[in-house]
């Protein structure tokens, strides 16, 4: 793994290179950059997707286990798209059966308002990808409901996450009185999407309610429910996982300080800065080959 602990707003950066010894042999990289805890924001490279997926399910796995030993539940939102693929790991040795799946609860943190079966759903890909491979209680799978318009539908979704934190399934935030997800897991499309946060859309302006909806999305389907910044931004830990060339631009747009100014309000992807929970970028070689903060990664 070439691992960066790299925060936003980059000045300048001390970089330390140590010699890796994983088991595919990468190196190992630290940017330690001034101004940022490095216990806050970290920013992982992989060169291989393997060493991505695989230290992305060990940390997916740590966290389920500190969390419910802390809280004797694991409240997690899911997104869909790629993440799911990487999240396949789960389903393997020796994650299926060390990670305690029936103190899970699941929420989505954004979905297409299309039938449960329907090839677009991300529930539907989350069922297939991962929930049918473990023990995962049905109970504690809370999808939307399929049978309402985009706008019912994301009013509902916000009264079921208002009755999970009020027995604290999903625990609360208490600087903004929002639910604080124990993880919420994301991806990023190459237009600097994040959940169905798109850039430009009113959507990502909501601040007052916890789950929004889009009728208008700018990638199909049209029809989507998404959770507002403030939910993302209130949770305990924050992942983004991106693989790809094609997103690397987006990538360099959400990371580097030199990207251009008005990124830092409008790009979705860079406006996820928990407040006080913590950020974990998953990136492989191909998505951070833009990133100017470590070009060093790449001589
Ligand atoms: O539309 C969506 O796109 C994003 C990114 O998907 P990816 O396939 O490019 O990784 C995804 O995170 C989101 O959940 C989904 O609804």
């Amino acid at each position: 793994m070439i691992s960066l602990l790299a925060l936003h707003n980059l000045n300048c950066c001390d970089v330390l290179r140590e010699g890796g010894t994983s088991m595919t042999s990468t190196v190992l990289q630290k940017i330690v950059v001034p101004g940022w805890p490095e216990d806050k924001r970290q920013l992982k490279i992989y060169e291989t997707s393997d060493d991505l997926t695989t230290d992305f399910a060990d940390y997916v796995a740590q966290l389920s286990e500190q969390t419910v030993k802390e809280r004797g539940v694991f409240a997690v939102a899911f997104s869909g798209g790629s993440l799911i693929s990487v999240m396949g790991r789960l389903c393997e040795a020796p994650y299926n059966q060390t990670v305690d799946w029936t103190k899970w609860h699941i929420l989505w943190a954004d979905e297409r308002v299309v039938g449960k079966n329907h090839v677009d759903s991300n529930y539907k890909l989350a069922k297939n990808g991962l929930l049918s491979k473990v023990p995962v209680l049905s109970s504690h799978v809370h999808s939307i409901n399929d049978n309402l318009t985009a706008e019912e539908a994301a009013a509902e979704y916000e009264f079921v996450l208002r009755q999970l934190v009020k027995t604290r399934t999903v625990d609360v935030c208490e600087s903004s009185d929002c639910p604080k997800f124990d993880l919420i897991l994301l991806g990023m499309g190459p237009d600097g999407h994040v959940a169905s946060l798109f850039p430009g859309h009113p959507a990502l302006e909501q601040r007052e309610d916890w789950v929004t909806y889009l009728t208008d999305s700018p990638e199909p389907p049209p029809e989507r429910i998404t959770f507002t910044l403030p939910v993302i931004n209130s949770a305990s830990n924050v992942a983004i996982v991106v693989t790809g060339e094609a997103k690397s631009m987006a990538v360099h747009r959400a990371i580097d300080d030199v990207a251009e100014e008005s990124d830092a309000v409008t790009f979705p992807a860079r406006m996820v800065q928990p407040t006080d929970g913590q950020l974990v970028w998953f990136l492989d070689r191909s998505a951070a080959s833009r990133l100017q903060c470590a070009p060093q990664l790449f001589d």
